[in-house]
């Protein structure tokens, strides 16, 4: 079964919707859009479907409500005009779900709430309660408290972290554009649309460009990255347009619509889908190409011989990325060194260990069980 004929099967989907197709050119809020996305997802629903909204759009409604048309710069003001906007966008959807006969849940997330395993669990419970009960969980992120450190910063990424939380079978992003494009169409009217992606290569990366419209938050890089998450995590996600009568529907009766990024086979435990999507990411590995091969190809453990280098002030016991010479990540998982003692070790067998540093290390700078691969 390739990936389009599994989006049929899909039972528990996310949809995360950006706020480029929420809005109108002017900035305000586009309530026709709105309602035809409450009515699919509301008939999503009633046909048995799992559906959760991952949705932006706080700051848009923010600046229409308080008559303004610029995000400002500084945080306090981001800040209230969030906390203002969401009010605004969760009557509108609590409006427009009740019409359809719906129930609905708000859901404030940050990237608090998954960096602690047990605040990750309790995130997920209450999102399947929710889902358990028939409801509709609204989520976005916590905009009104959020700052840098605390902050996931786009709802791309929440979504395919909401998408992990839940095992969703499919992530369904909508934008102001059918998919993923060989060049950002607004500068390259020629670039054409990509149907299927397999793997995020740095050359896919570098096809990404940033947003095309001033409210809209990190353009095709933050789906991309959204999309390696999902992948490695068992979800199928697809970009299509907000803007495509019946998009849902269509994207889950297998048509050919946006771009769909096939989900890797196995689903993660809990666990693992923590530790490689929910904790905060300290550093980076760099690898030889045979030891990516062995990682890839045989899941083995990370060895000190094959790291080339390392990035990055990461201690013992946090998650770290793990990237080919040529910069594609090809796993994440916990380290047992912190980066001083890499640096002295990398390159070197364990036999060699302890004429290069004093006392007991492990032999694996990542052991299997505490890795994830994300190709
Ligand atoms: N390779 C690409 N293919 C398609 N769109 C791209 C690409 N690179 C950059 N973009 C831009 O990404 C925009 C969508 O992202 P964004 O503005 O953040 O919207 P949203 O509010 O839906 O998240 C597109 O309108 C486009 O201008
Ligand atoms: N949380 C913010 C949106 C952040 C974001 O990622 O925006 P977008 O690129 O439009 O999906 C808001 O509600 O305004």
């Amino acid at each position: 079964m390739n990936a389009r004929e599994r989006l049929r099967e899909a039972r528990r989907v996310v949809v995360k919707v950006g706020t480029s197709t929420l809005t109108h050119d002017t900035g305000k809020l586009d309530l026709r859009r709105i309602d035809h996305l409450v009515r699919e997802l509301s008939d999503l629903r009633n046909q048995g479907k799992e559906m959760v909204l991952v949705s932006s759009g706080a700051i848009a409604a923010g600046l229409g409500r308080l008559g303004l048309d610029k995000k400002p710069q500084s945080i306090p003001k981001k800040q209230a005009i969030a906390a203002i906007g969401q009010g605004v966008l969760m009557h509108i959807y609590e409006k427009f779900f009740a019409e359809y006969g719906q129930i609905m849940g708000q859901v404030l997330l940050t990237k608090e709430n998954s960096v602690r395993h047990n605040q990750y669990i309790h995130s997920r419970n209450s999102l399947l309660a929710q889902l358990s009960m028939g409801a509709i969980p609204v989520i976005n992120e916590n905009d009104a408290v959020s700052v840098d450190e605390i902050k996931i910063g786009d709802n791309d990424n929440l979504s395919a972290m909401v998408a992990t939380l839940v095992d969703a079978d499919a992530l369904i992003i909508l934008s102001d554009i059918e998919g993923m494009y060989t060049a950002n169409p607004a500068q390259h009217p020629e670039a054409k649309l990509i149907p299927e992606i397999h793997e995020i290569t740095p050359d896919i990366q570098n096809l990404a460009g940033g947003a095309g419209s001033a409210l809209g938050t990190g353009g095709m890089m933050t789906k991309i990255q959204a999309a390696q998450v999902a992948m490695s995590a068992g979800v199928t996600m697809v970009i299509a347009s907000g803007g495509r009568e019946d998009v849902i529907r269509s994207v889950l009766a297998g048509e050919a619509v946006g771009t769909v990024f096939p989900a890797r086979e196995s689903h993660l435990k809990v666990r693992k889908s923590w530790l490689a999507f929910g904790k905060r990411l300290a550093g980076e590995i760099i690898v030889d190409d045979g030891c990516a091969a062995a990682m890839r190809s045989n899941g083995s453990s990370l060895l000190a011989a094959g790291v080339v280098d390392c990035d990055g002030a990461f201690h013992r016991g946090n998650t770290v990325r793990v990237l080919t010479e040529g910069q594609q990540e090809i796993a994440r998982g916990i380290v047992n060194y912190d980066a001083e003692t890499l640096h002295k070790l990398l390159g070197h067998k364990s036999g060699e260990f302890s004429h290069l540093v004093s006392g007991e290390v492990p032999e694996e700078v990542i052991h299997r069980d505490n890795m994830v691969l994300m190709v």
